[in-house]
């Protein structure tokens, strides 16, 4: 794929879903429910958030893609993901995994691993838990020891690239590496991209609202062009929120600001490298 034709992708995910304000639905974290939700209005997306699976199931009817986020898990998750994610499966609709917290508990690691044959059309996550999601899946460059510590990462994202890769051609859809400077591919390319805050640690749902934006875009795009708007989106208005406001709560509020006016454009054009793998 060449460069151009990648940032034009970027640009119509940015674009489209502005103009169609595709509706999502979302089964995600306690935390950050509510920074996931107003990422995806200023992304241009529908947000709808819920808990149960005959809800997560009309949405994957009635919506363009669903996020799980499985950051903090109850007892009815174990029946809302695995129905959710096999709904879009069955209907061919996308969908975005972020693997939060992989490795607390027996519950995350059976749901992720009932979530495997349903292939996400983009995986979202840290490093670490990309590294420990390959391995519970089986996959090359997986290790189902990554040094996951709670939610953080504790990999960088270059340890991660093969995990990425495996992933991406198990799913035959996009990964999404989170950190300084993020990496994204679809198994035949890698797209690395600059930008954001080191803030960006220091405020909780980063990467959950990440994925919740990833999911807007893919209701729109294809799984590559979804993943790369989106990480461009938060390198670009993390960037720009920086140089309004310097300490957490201020810096949060600036980055909706600028990810609501982000234009196609200055998306697009966020600095990315991208090589064949
Ligand atoms: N040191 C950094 N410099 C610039 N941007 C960063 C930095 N660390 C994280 N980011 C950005 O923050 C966003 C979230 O990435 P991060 O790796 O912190 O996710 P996460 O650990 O899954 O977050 P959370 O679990 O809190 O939602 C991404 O857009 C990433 O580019
Ligand atoms: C802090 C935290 N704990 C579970 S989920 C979550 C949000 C960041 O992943
Ligand atoms: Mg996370």
């Amino acid at each position: 794929m060449e460069k151009a034709e990648l940032e034009r992708q970027v640009a119509a995910a940015v674009d489209v879903a502005r103009r169609e304000v595709p509706l999502v639905g979302s089964v995600t974290n306690a935390v950050s429910v509510n920074f996931v939700a107003n990422a995806q209005l200023a992304a241009g997306g529908s947000a709808a958030m819920v808990y149960l699976p005959d809800e997560a199931e009309f949405l994957a009817q009635a919506g363009g893609a669903l996020y799980l986020n499985l950051g903090t898990l109850l007892p009815v998750h174990e029946e809302t993901m695995p129905r959710g994610a096999r709904a879009m499966r069955e209907l061919g609709k996308p969908w975005v995994l972020d693997p939060v917290g992989i490795g607390i508990g027996s519950l995350r690691t059976g749901i992720l691993k009932e979530l495997k044959v349903c292939k996400p059309a983009i995986v979202r996550a840290n490093a670490s838990e990309v590294i420990a999601l390959a391995g519970l899946w089986e996959l090359d460059g997986g290790d189902v020891r990554a040094r996951v510590r709670g939610v953080d990462s504790t990999d960088e994202v270059d340890a991660a690239e093969g995990a990425a890769v495996a992933l991406a051609r198990w799913t035959e859809g996009a990964v999404a590496v989170s950190g300084a400077v993020d990496l994204v591919t679809d198994g035949t390319v890698v797209a690395t991209s600059r930008g954001g805050s080191p803030l960006m640690e220091k405020v909780t749902g980063f990467g959950c609202s990440l994925g919740g934006v990833a999911a807007v875009y893919a209701a729109v795009a294809s799984p590559l062009a979804a993943a790369l708007a989106a990480t461009a989106a938060y390198n670009l208005a993390g960037a720009r929120a920086f140089a309004r406001a310097q300490a957490p709560g201020s810096f949060q509020a600036a980055f909706l600001d600028e990810l609501y006016e982000a234009s196609a454009a200055d998306v697009a054009g966020n600095p990315f490298d991208i090589r064949e793998v």
